[in-house]
């Protein structure tokens, strides 16, 4: 395989190892190196998330994350990023620990137990934590899943909505085409999961069209609407017209939030403790700075204490370069007049990507990339050489606008965990291998310490099974 792939007719991924030996050696590694930065994620470029993101849309405008033209996209990126600010984040943080405390408190035995608890699939829980977490920070109500059985029956609408996400990216033209419209091709495939969906839509938008009301009757009476995330978005007035997001734009920059921030931590959160539970020297190591770094668990905030937990980080870093939550490949579409990536030219209407995965394992960056180590990340030569090709995030205009809210989140929620109580692999032997690769699995899904994700747009997962057992001397 070369550096360049056709994936579909009009569709080229770059990447590879055998680009960088191949024809452009130099041309693809820059490009891959940063992430085509210069050449597709850059600013400047001429490439906008075209059809696949209209396709993925589920409300009747845009929102940020799938505004096609750059024009629109920098416009609202400007309004929705005062809800990511430090002061939004920090000023969040109530609502974050809260429901870290309950996620620890699902997962320990109860107090005063000093045995294992029962195997808990880790993919599940953590799903419940993100969920709960994003909804409470943007429609001010958690959805209760860590602590509500019955609010459960929504998980696998809330997944299928992934699965329809990941369909789309692959193939818009199954929702867009109006012969496919009209044969609803996709509710007639996929008839539960359809079915589920509807009912998780009609769940969010009765919340965020609550929500909103509840602003506006704030904003009219001018009472204080606080100083959390989507009061910060709903506050900024265009300096030049004074005007503020409509209902509909709110609505879709919910449904966005809603979206991005449920499933990327899922899958940030899961691997993180894949990995943590499979190398017990970073086990050991992260555990023991926390645990150093913090006399209470009360202690554990966002701040500079956090910011020192350096091991914990690199644990992390590593782990969303091993597994990184976004699988799909992030396409663009090149614009009027097509554009150039690595020399190769593309005509308008084809799109491009670098798919995360791909990169975070190319061996000219992350040798022995599949080997979690986050020694890679405390050299500081070596941590150049991995950050150089790393980008879980993605890059440029439009990468995750929630990058800090979700580091923070994850660590927070990590380092609370290690300070409680220990935990490890599940005793049973068949539950331990769930998430693993197998040889039975086919080419590509055989390594058995790498945890296996399978593309719905983010990462869709199962396990890991883990005990957990609060400390001694907690
Ligand atoms: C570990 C957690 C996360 C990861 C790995 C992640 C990753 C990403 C990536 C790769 C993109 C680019 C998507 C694209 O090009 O189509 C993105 C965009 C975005 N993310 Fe995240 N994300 C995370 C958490 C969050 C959270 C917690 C939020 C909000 C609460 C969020 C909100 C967004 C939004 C709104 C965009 C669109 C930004 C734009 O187009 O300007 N993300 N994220």
């Amino acid at each position: 395989m070369g550096p360049v792939v056709r994936y579909g007719p009009n569709r080229l991924l770059f990447n590879s190892r055998e680009s960088l030996e191949g024809e452009c050696p130099k041309q693809v590694l820059q490009s891959i190196a940063d992430f085509g930065s210069p050449e597709i994620y850059g600013h400047h470029r001429n490439f906008f998330k075209g059809r696949a993101y209209d396709a993925m849309r589920i409300q009747p405008v845009p929102s940020v994350f799938n505004a096609a033209s750059n024009e629109l996209h920098s416009q609202r990126r400007k309004i929705v990023a005062q809800g990511f600010s430090d002061q939004a984040v920090k000023a969040s943080e109530p609502k974050i620990l809260k429901q870290i405390d309950a996620y620890r408190r699902v997962l320990f035995p109860d107090e005063g137990e000093s045995s294992w608890s029962e195997p808990r699939e880790l993919t599940s829980w953590s799903a419940f934590f993100a969920i709960d977490l994003i909804a409470d920070l943007a429609v001010g109500r958690s959805t209760e899943m860590l602590t509500s059985p019955e609010n459960r029956v929504f998980n696998p609408a809330r997944k299928a909505n992934f699965k329809r996400m990941g369909l789309a990216m692959q193939w818009p033209e199954v929702f867009l085409s109006n012969t496919f419209r009209s044969l609803k091709i996709g509710e007639i495939v996929y008839r539960s999961v359809a079915e589920a969906g509807k009912q998780w839509h009609a769940l969010l938008n009765s919340w965020i069209a609550t929500r909103i009301a509840e602003l506006r009757e704030d904003e009219k009476e001018s009472r204080s609407q606080g100083e959390d995330m989507v009061s910060a978005v709903m506050r900024y007035r265009d300096p030049e017209t004074g005007e503020n997001l409509n209902d509909a734009d709110l609505t879709a920059e919910l449904t966005t939030l809603l979206i991005a921030g449920s499933g990327t931590i899922t899958t940030g959160m899961t691997s993180l403790f894949w990995y943590l539970s499979r190398s017990p020297e970073a086990y050991g190591k992260a555990s023991a700075e926390v645990r150093r770094m913090f006399r209470s668990s009360n202690e554990i905030r966002i701040g500079t204490q956090l910011s020192s937990c350096e091991y914990l980080r690199a644990c992390l870093s590593e782990s969303m370069r091993v597994s990184p939550a976004p699988t799909t490949p992030l396409y663009r579409e090149a614009g009027k007049g097509g554009a150039t990536v690595c020399g190769t030219f593309i005509p308008e209407g084809s799109e491009v990507a670098t798919t995360i995965y791909a990169l975070h394992h190319n061996e000219l960056y992350h040798p022995d990339s599949f080997q979690f180590d986050p020694n890679r990340w405390l050299d500081k030569e070596a941590a150049a050489k991995t950050k150089s090709a790393w980008a879980p995030f993605s890059h440029g205009p439009r990468n995750c606008i929630g990058l800090n809210l979700a580091v923070n989140e994850v660590l927070l929620a990590m380092a609370t965990i290690l300070w409680h109580g220990d935990f490890r692999i599940a005793g049973d032997e068949k539950l331990a291998t769930v998430g693993e690769g197998r040889n039975d699995f086919g080419p590509g899904r055989r390594r058995e310490s790498e945890f296996q994700m399978f593309d719905t747009f983010g990462a869709s997962t199962d396990g890991p099974y883990l005990q957990f057992r609060i400390r001694a001397a907690n």
